[in-house]
């Protein structure tokens, strides 16, 4: 049995993962961890979340948390992430990050804790996306320039980061496959004045309100034709799913930062 802790264990993400970890055959919960002052910290898992007694207190303590496990899962906040991508790479306890919003400074301290670390990060941990991630390479290889790439995605209003880290890694895709660096044509939105749309450019749309869990379109537009790939998550467990599944496979790697296609064999 591999034990699990969760970070951000009263999150949305998180209660899913504790109640998935619960049902596992391969996976049990070493530790559910909360950032200090939280109103969980010290309660018991089951009894905070409203549920019966689970025997497993909550603790703000992260270096007991990872004594206690073999993999962490992580869907919290850039910071948190990065602070935890070095103190698990330390303990030799399997990282999978699913926090979003990451800059580039961030993305390189990850990479570097993954030189003595073993971490699986995605922006998006479903099978579905990532199979789209890779339609998306493909079509963008297939069409070329001549079809103009717009990519929307829809998220609940709590959201904090955009593009989604979803978007994201769709629009990186799309720019590989036309032999493109994303940075180069990135398009965040537009207003007012624009001018023509840029040839080449890779634009980027966020929509946020209510409950969406989460929506995405690459849109290849066309001269008389248009085609739409799309994604739609109706239930987080999608992503929860993913992460259970990266962090058993994360067990006897070799230090390195690999994607969910690594995972998934895609
Ligand atoms: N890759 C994927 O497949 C997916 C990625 N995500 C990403 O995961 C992240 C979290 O999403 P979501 O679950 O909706 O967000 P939530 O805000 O519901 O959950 C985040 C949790 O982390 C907790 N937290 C904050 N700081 C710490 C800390 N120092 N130690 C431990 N816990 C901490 C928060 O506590 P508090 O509220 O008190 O601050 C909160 O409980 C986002 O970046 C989101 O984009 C989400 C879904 C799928
Ligand atoms: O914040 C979310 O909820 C989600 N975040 C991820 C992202 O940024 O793409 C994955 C999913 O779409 C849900």
């Amino acid at each position: 049995m591999v034990r699990i802790a969760v970070m951000g264990a009263s999150g949305r993400m998180g209660q899913m993962l504790v109640q998935l970890v619960g049902e596992s055959d391969l996976a049990v919960l070493g530790a559910a961890v909360e950032r200090p002052g939280h109103g969980w910290v010290g309660q018991d898992l089951g009894v905070a979340a409203g549920g019966a007694a689970l025997g497993l207190r909550v603790t703000d303590s992260v270096a007991q948390a990872l004594e206690q496990s073999d993999a962490v899962i992580d869907f919290t906040a850039p910071g948190v992430s990065v602070a935890l991508a070095e103190q698990a790479a330390a303990m030799g306890v399997a990282h999978v990050i699913g926090t979003t919003g990451f800059s580039d400074a961030d993305l390189q301290a990850i990479a570097r804790a993954a030189e003595r670390g073993v971490i699986v990060r995605a922006g998006n941990m479903s099978l579905g996306v990532n199979l789209l991630v890779q339609l998306t390479a493909q079509v963008a290889r297939a069409l070329g320039m001549e079809y103009d790439i717009e990519i929307v995605e829809a998220h609940h209003r709590h959201k904090v980061d955009a593009p989604s880290g979803t978007a994201l890694m769709l629009g990186e895709a799309a720019a590989e496959g036309r032999g493109q660096r994303l940075a180069d044509v990135s398009e965040r939105g537009r207003d007012g004045i624009t001018g023509a749309r840029q040839a080449g450019a890779i634009g980027f749309h966020a929509i946020r309100g209510g409950d969406i869990i989460g929506e995405h379109d690459v849109i290849f537009a066309g001269t008389g034709e248009r085609i739409t790939l799309r994604h739609v998550a109706s239930d987080r467990s999608v992503f929860a799913r993913g992460a259970l599944r990266a962090a058993i496979w994360a067990q006897g790697q070799p230090p390195g930062e690999y994607s969910m296609a690594a995972v998934l064999g895609l």
